[in-house]
């Protein structure tokens, strides 16, 4: 586990005390436009001054009572007597020029208040800063003796000040070095290129003599960038003392071991026999762009006729605070010493075997680092894979795996654990922008790639998943991470889960959301979240009855999915009298589905293959784990009709071959770290964590929102005989509590409508047709008639009371 202590930050929005007004969101967006205005305000009144000033300068001097309001019009500057003073006051009095930095850090502010653009207010705070004060003083130094009649320094006050007295402490040479050391100090914070750049401007040659390249980069880099900045690729800078050493050496790199470093660059090239080995780049690049952390999960503006959030519009999405974020999240530190002993063993076991390389990148992720490694002119990538065995057993570190050659590139991947291995929190992962701003219908974020991006997916595409792993690496968090997902997008109207749970304690902590998010087959009186053999196969069942019940939903409103009818159903395009309802998507999650095959076998297995094949058009989809990737768990049938594979660390390659149809999964090294297969290639993403805590801090959440007061209804599943599964004889204890109040209502209007019934009572569809279907067993009603009313058989209230005492007695 990760340490637990709060590292929450202080960030600049708080020091500055404008925390709490960005909670407002109106509230920010007023604020964010006056201070856009007032920006451009600022730059008109600058250009104004410059202009015009000289005409204003002697009125501000000398100011007379009463002349600052204008009211004569004394004042020349555009923005009247107000800009002509903030014009004097910024330009002549502080900056010059460099003043117009201002209106540009409040413009910047302005964008992020309105949403309209996201920018870290700290870091632009300070990179202007810096840019204001030294431009300031450069102007005064460089553009004075070409500023003519300006009437102020172009540096301004603060420029002409600080330019004199360093040139009267260290002459002007000492001010040039200082101007070019805070330059050259800033362009290195900003961008990790500088190093690279001054050192190839101070060394070119060595860029020629080099041969084979060594970097390590974090995160998203695209491999573009690599490929088409051959400019910028990494000098070769020779360390004499260093290559005159015969002994592999240890390499200081003094403050270096960290990535908080922006650019560390190392060039290493050490006598291992004939062996050319690897220079170092260090480069720290963009990681995943996050969110903004206060904002609640997006709720997009309802403008259809029906809203489908109807009556739960007062509901919240769960707030990324309930998360817990941990230390030096979403960003994965590098040790350069590791990284330098790993690549040193990568290229002397490689020269071993007579394989020559080339170039090594180094791809640092949060808890697997990838080698990438091109040969030497005429190695054949198939020698590799032939000694894959051998080089893998020669590095023998825990968890390798080799990807000989890496699909759609020439080169070869060696992916090799971290020593500290990062912890990807859930939290990093619904703040970035990627899951917050996806279009995805049911979006799964999984966690973090070797390349430190968000690997997110669309269950409502996969169609279906299955999970496996041993015991202990990560299934249940993996499970809980999906839900989690599931939930911080949506509505309870627009999602409902049935969670199966044969280990019973797994998801019992999504007990008090079982009104908001969960389906159940309508008589069962227990639990909605099933623990039982028996009620799993009536809920799988049912299920397929319900798949039934959609497909002739969505055959009557000539649509082929179920978006595409929820879609007219909420423009109005459907008749409701038929039936129509808002379809929410159903995820059926199950725990350990092997120990169901164990039990019931073909019963289960037939249901969740049927739905597993039919039931993606109508938003049935469904997630099964387990911990015994056996072919006996995971039969053909199973495993042809789950095209979406989340593999954990398992024991042996041919429990690997059965999830994945190839070796990989036994070369994880547990705790989250994964192979994910959705077509040709799996992609090792590091499982985003979250906790039993976090997931209750949830669900509470969501147990405090307006919402449904029961689970959704599941229809009675249907019986071989084609009677309902478990409605048994017709007695008073089989009838709805419902059915007495129903039957007058129906007797009373005379109209034998399921939508009437739903209507009336508040229930759903479900409901009220078994209703309807217990009206006809008793003669109530007459028997369906496609989209029309029943026929109604019972005139009177009488006849009806009549009826109901047979059954009683
Ligand atoms: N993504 C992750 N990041 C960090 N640690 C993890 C992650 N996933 C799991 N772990 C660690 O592994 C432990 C076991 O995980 P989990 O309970 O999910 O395993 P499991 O595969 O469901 O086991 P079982 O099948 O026995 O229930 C967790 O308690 C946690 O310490």
């Amino acid at each position: 586990m990760a340490k637990k202590k709060n590292t929450r930050k202080t960030g600049f929005s708080e020091i500055m005390g404008i925390s709490n007004i960005f909670q407002n969101d109106i509230f920010n967006f007023i604020f964010g436009i006056l201070i856009l205005l007032l920006s451009v305000f600022l730059v008109i009144a600058f250009i104004s001054y410059i202009i015009s000033g000289q005409n204003d300068q002697s009125i501000i001097l000398d100011l007379k009572p009463g002349e600052w309001s204008n009211s004569e019009r004394v004042f020349h500057n555009s923005c009247g007597s107000l800009g002509a003073f903030a014009a004097y006051f910024f330009m002549s009095r502080c900056f010059g020029f460099a003043a117009f930095v201002i209106p540009v850090f409040m413009a910047l502010l302005g964008l992020k208040m309105v949403k309209a653009y996201n920018v870290g207010l700290l870091k632009c705070f300070m990179c202007l800063t810096i840019i204001m004060l030294w431009s300031s003083v450069a102007l005064s130094k460089f553009l004075a003796p070409f500023a003519g009649d300006l009437i102020f320094s172009p540096g301004g006050d603060h420029g002409l000040f600080c330019c004199q007295w360093l040139e009267n402490v260290i002459g002007v040479p000492g001010l040039m070095a200082v101007l070019f050391l805070v330059a050259i100090m800033f362009l290195t914070y900003i961008s990790s290129e500088t190093v690279t750049v001054v050192r190839k401007l101070l060394n070119p040659v060595s860029l020629i003599t080099n041969k084979v390249k060594f970097r390590v980069r974090v995160g998203n880099e695209s491999d573009e960038n690599t490929a088409d900045n051959e400019e910028k690729k990494i000098p070769y800078v020779e360390d004499p003392e260093v290559f005159d050493d015969p002994q592999p050496q240890t390499v200081d790199f003094g403050n270096a071991g960290m990535a908080s470093v922006p650019v560390i660059e190392n060039r290493i090239k050490a006598d291992l026999g004939n062996v050319e080995e690897p220079g170092f780049t260090v480069k720290e690049t963009e990681t995943e762009e996050g969110a903004d952390d206060k904002t609640l999960v997006t709720e997009p503006d309802i403008n259809t006729p029906i809203n489908p959030k109807e009556p739960w519009t007062k509901y919240k999405y769960p707030t990324l605070d309930l998360l817990k974020k941990y230390d030096n999240d979403g960003k994965p530190y590098i040790d350069m010493k590791e990284q330098t002993a790993n690549k040193n063993r990568i290229v002397e076991v490689l020269n071993n075997f007579g394989v020559q390389v080339r170039t090594i990148t180094a791809t640092v992720g949060p808890t697997i680092t990838l080698y990438e490694i091109t040969l030497e002119d005429g190695i054949r990538v198939s020698k590799i894979r032939n000694l894959e065995d051998d080089i893998a057993l020669s590095l023998s570190a825990l968890g390798i795996r080799i990807i000989a050659p890496i699909p759609g590139k020439g080169t070869i991947g060696i992916e090799v654990p971290n020593a500290k291995p990062n912890i990807v929190s859930m939290e990093s992962i619904l703040n970035s922008r990627k899951f917050q701003e996806t279009k995805m219908d049911l979006p799964i974020a999984i966690g973090k790639t070797i390349t430190n991006e968000v690997f997110m997916v669309d269950l409502a595409k996969i169609p279906h998943l299955l999970v496996a792993g041993a015991t202990g690496q990560g299934k249940s968090v993996g499970l809980n991470a999906i839900i989690t997902s599931l939930l911080y997008k949506k509505h309870p109207n627009e999602l409902k889960l049935v969670l199966i749970d044969p280990k019973k304690v797994e998801f019992s902590i999504y007990s008090p959301i079982v009104n908001h998010f969960l389906a159940k087959v309508s008589d069962d009186n227990e639990e909605p979240i099933i623990t039982d053999v028996t009620k799993v196969i009536r809920t799988l069942n049912s299920l397929c009855r319900l798949m039934d019940t959609r497909y002739d939903l969505l055959k009557s409103a000539g649509v082929r999915n179920i978006k595409e009818y929820n879609e007219k159903y909420v423009n109005h395009r459907l008749n409701l009298t038929h039936g129509h309802e808002y379809m929410p998507y159903i995820v059926v999650i199950i725990d350990e589905f092997g120990d169901l095959i164990m039990t019931a076998g073909k019963e289960i297995e037939l249901p969740i293959a049927r739905i597993a094949q039919l039931a993606r058009a109508v938003g049935i989809h469904m997630v099964i784990a387990t911990q015994r990737p056996t072919t006996s768990i995971i039969t053909g049938n199973i495993k042809a009709n789950f095209p979406g594979r989340m593999a954990f660390r398992v024991g042996a390659m041919i429990d690997s071959r059965t999830i994945l149809d190839r070796p990989g999964a036994n070369q994880l090294i547990g705790r989250g770290d994964l192979l994910f297969l959705n077509g040709n290639e799996p992609t090792r993403v590091q499982c985003a964590f979250v906790d039993t805590p976090e997931v209750e801090r949830i669900n509470q959440h969501i147990e405090q929102q307006p919402g449904p007061v029961e689970p959704m209804e599941l229809p009675e599943p249907i019986q071989d005989d084609g009677s309902d599964m478990g409605g048994g004889s017709m007695d008073v204890q089989n009838l709805d509590p419902l059915f007495e109040e129903a039957a007058r209502a129906i007797i009373a209007t005379q109209q034998g409508s399921t939508s009437m019934i739903q209507r009336r009572f508040s229930i759903g569809y479900n409901r009220a047709g078994r209703l309807m279907d217990q009206m006809e067993k008793l003669g109530i009603v007459g028997a369906a008639q496609g989209g029309k009313p029943r026929e109604v058989l019972i005139q009177d209230e009488n006849s009806l009371t009549n009826v109901i005492n047979n059954i009683r007695n």
